[in-house]
């Protein structure tokens, strides 16, 4: 039997099988306010049987945006959208996690409040791509822009949205949380040398550009009441988004000691392979981080149910999270049960639309 299928405790859950549907943007947010509803509860709800689903990237503030259609958790109607999806999933007998995201500089005015210039550590413009709406309510990709670096005195402001948000998910009925610090978003752009440049107390020293990630770690659990049910996602190595970090193991190294003794539910390690990038030495720095890192870790990065099986069975990694898996495959645990195998991902359908290449995947017969 696939080693994936054994359960799993996770903080205060039972989980019955170690396979995770991965945080997945699929810019399908269609209600007005970026408000998810039905037809994101019916997708969430298909995928139930994952041992833990971890929801989209989902903005904790209006600044936090970067795409189209990308949801939310900072409204009374996100809130009161977002019950509907935990509802689905858990009748369907899932848990379900929300990523709290801020996407920092990669955004552009035209997603912004007031038309405000995106904020960031330090302003570096990221040579990246986001999605902008025009005020004809057209859509399409545009370079990111010129950020703002945030004062020191607005940093307090970026954890507060960080708590709301976490305060929010779980009025919503989230099981847990996991903040996003990878894939060159916010908190990576502070984590990350490049993209980093301040001269207050977080930025420069090691110590100083991991300062924001672990502030905002004890905001969530503080305001969760329970560091077993909040998580963390890291990309060592990472350049989506345009960052590079010059001493990766040096710098997740040092965080991932921070994170010991937390109690915290998992750290979740991406390997965005989609996302371009070489990955050279990726595996041994992976293999470091392991050894430093004493929790739960669910490792995620094209995986099949037979590279997921190495993954747990080597003791690489607890668990393993699926993307494109879980995409074209709702019942993708039923799939690796059975050996059965698996639909093609329908590349033209990943971003934006309606049920088209989102609730229409078929599962087995
Ligand atoms: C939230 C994302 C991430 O974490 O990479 C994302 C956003 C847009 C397209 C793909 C992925």
């Amino acid at each position: 039997q696939n080693p994936v299928l054994k359960p799993a405790k996770l903080g205060p859950l039972d989980l019955p099988n170690r396979i995770v549907m991965a945080p997945l943007t699929r810019q399908r947010a269609l209600q007005p306010g970026n408000v998810p509803g039905p037809l994101n509860a019916e997708y969430y709800a298909q995928r139930a049987n994952a041992g833990l689903i971890i929801s989209e990237a989902t903005q904790v503030c209006p600044e936090g945006q970067g795409y189209a259609w990308t949801p939310g958790i900072h409204s009374r109607e996100q809130v009161e959208g977002w019950t509907q999806v935990t509802d689905r999933v858990h009748r369907a007998g899932g848990r379900i996690f929300m990523q709290l995201w801020h996407v920092g500089r990669i955004s552009h005015p035209l997603l912004q409040p007031g038309g405000a210039d995106p904020v960031a550590p330090s302003a570096i413009q990221a040579q990246a791509d986001c999605f902008v709406v025009e005020p004809d309510g057209s859509a399409h990709k545009a370079r990111t822009a010129m950020p703002r670096a945030l004062e020191t005195t607005e940093i307090a402001g970026v954890i507060e949205a960080y708590r709301s948000g976490a305060a929010n998910a779980m009025a919503a009925g989230f099981d847990g949380l996991e903040v996003h610090a990878a894939n060159g978003y916010l908190l990576d752009q502070f984590l990350c040398s490049n993209s980093n440049q301040r001269t207050d107390q977080y930025g420069g020293s090691l110590e100083n550009r991991a300062r924001l990630v672990l502030d905002v770690l004890d905001a969530v659990i503080e305001e969760v009441g329970d560091s077993g049910r909040v998580g963390l996602r890291l990309s060592p190595m990472g350049t989506f988004n345009d960052v590079n970090d010059a001493n990766p193991e040096e710098t997740f190294t040092y965080l991932l000691e921070q994170l010991n003794g937390k109690g915290l539910a998992y750290l979740h390690v991406n390997k965005p392979d989609w996302a371009g990038g070489t990955y050279e030495g990726f595996d041994e720095l992976y293999a470091t981080l392991r050894r430093t890192y004493s929790g739960t870790m669910i490792h995620c990065g094209g995986h099949t149910a037979e590279s997921a099986a190495e993954t747990v069975a080597s003791g690489q990694a607890d668990l393993v999270a699926f993307g494109r898996g879980y995409i074209a495959n709702p019942d993708l645990v039923a799939r690796i049960e059975t050996g059965a195998g698996w639909n093609n991902l329908d590349a033209s359908t990943l971003y934006g639309g309606g049920a088209k290449g989102y609730t229409d995947y078929p599962m087995m017969r």
